[in-house]
């Protein structure tokens, strides 16, 4: 049998850690149940920067992991079954594990080998329909297996050994450090709310929301492009266009290729400007200045524009 969680588990506003939940034979056991009928699948997106290998469970319902379920479930203690991140986990009694099997989207084991990684992300935002909420993650290495590969929680690090589950907001930015060697199998459990619109009323997007505030204030985030773009697409995802374009402006500038990024927003405003939009062009010109602003002629070019318009907007008067 498994060992049971010494101390009652850790809950931050990102983090809920079970320990030991599960045993060396249970994690072995779990990556033969995942590996045995699906084929792997090699999932390598550069641009959304991830490289791995999934082995997709079968359907939540089908029973096969109630075993999984029911002990992640017995080590929840009621108040957090009840609510973890706004969200209950199922209701208590008989059919709780069932319950919880109709909240888990799927069920997919991770696979990392040497120089595969997982950049930061997120699962879900406002808007995106997929009503996920708290993603579980069973760690079934020893650390011994492998090195890199920390998994990133928002501010934290996690330092899971084998058995040991992490819970986190699906919506929290998270990342998998790089492989340097060996394997690294994790089983992710993503968990979502009976509705979409549920996230609304439970308080799960202002929580999310403060947690990417958080982030942002955190050593290393000014310098990496990722987590401005993540950031970004957060506030679009919420409505919030003008600070997304600030966001995306922030991570072009950090990234080395924001001399790059720089020249083509220019052009591009050249561009639009040649075809009679010079609003867009006057946007392309800023975006320009913000991500490179070393080179003059971008100023130049934007000072001019606004000048112009200016103009034209006082004798139309
Ligand atoms: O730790 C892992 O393997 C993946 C983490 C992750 O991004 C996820 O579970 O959504
Ligand atoms: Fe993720």
């Amino acid at each position: 049998s498994a060992p049971s969680a010494a101390t009652a588990p850790a809950q931050t506003d990102g983090l809920l850690l079970l320990p030991s939940a599960f045993s060396r034979a249970e994690c072995g056991r779990i990556i033969a149940q995942l590996t045995r009928d699906a084929q792997p699948e090699r999932d390598v997106r550069v641009h959304a920067s991830v490289s791995r290998t999934n082995h997709w469970g079968r359907a939540p319902a089908s029973g096969e992991y109630d075993w999984i379920f029911a002990r992640l479930l017995a080590l929840l203690p009621e108040p957090q079954r009840r609510e973890l991140w706004g969200f209950e986990l199922g209701t208590p009694g008989a059919r709780l594990v069932r319950a919880f099997a109709e909240r888990v989207d799927f069920v997919l084991l991770h696979e990392f080998g040497p120089g595969d990684f997982f950049d930061w992300h997120v699962d879900t935002k406002p808007n995106d329909r997929t009503a996920r909420t708290v993603n579980v993650n069973v760690m079934l290495s020893p650390p011994s297996d492998f090195s890199g590969g920390e998994l990133r929680v928002g501010t934290a690090t996690v330092r899971a050994t084998q058995g040991d589950v992490t819970c986190y907001p699906a919506a929290l930015p998270h990342r998998v450090e790089d492989i340097g060697s060996g394997g690294r199998f994790t089983l992710v459990i993503a968990v979502r709310a009976p509705a979409d619109e549920a996230r609304q009323h439970s308080g799960y997007w202002r929580l999310a929301h403060a947690n990417h505030e958080t982030l942002r204030t955190a050593a290393g985030f000014a310098a990496t492009p990722k987590l401005h773009l993540v950031r970004a697409e957060w506030l679009a995802a919420q409505g919030d266009e003008a600070a997304a374009d600030d966001a995306y402006a922030d991570g072009y500038a950090c990234s080395a290729e924001a001399p790059a990024y720089a020249r083509r927003f220019s052009e591009d405003g050249a561009r639009l400007l040649a075809g009679g939009d010079a609003r867009a062009a006057l946007q392309h010109f800023t975006m320009a200045v913000r991500v490179d602003p070393t080179v003059a002629a971008y100023g130049t070019a934007r000072d001019q524009l606004a000048a112009r318009l200016s103009v034209e907007r006082s004798s139309a008067h």
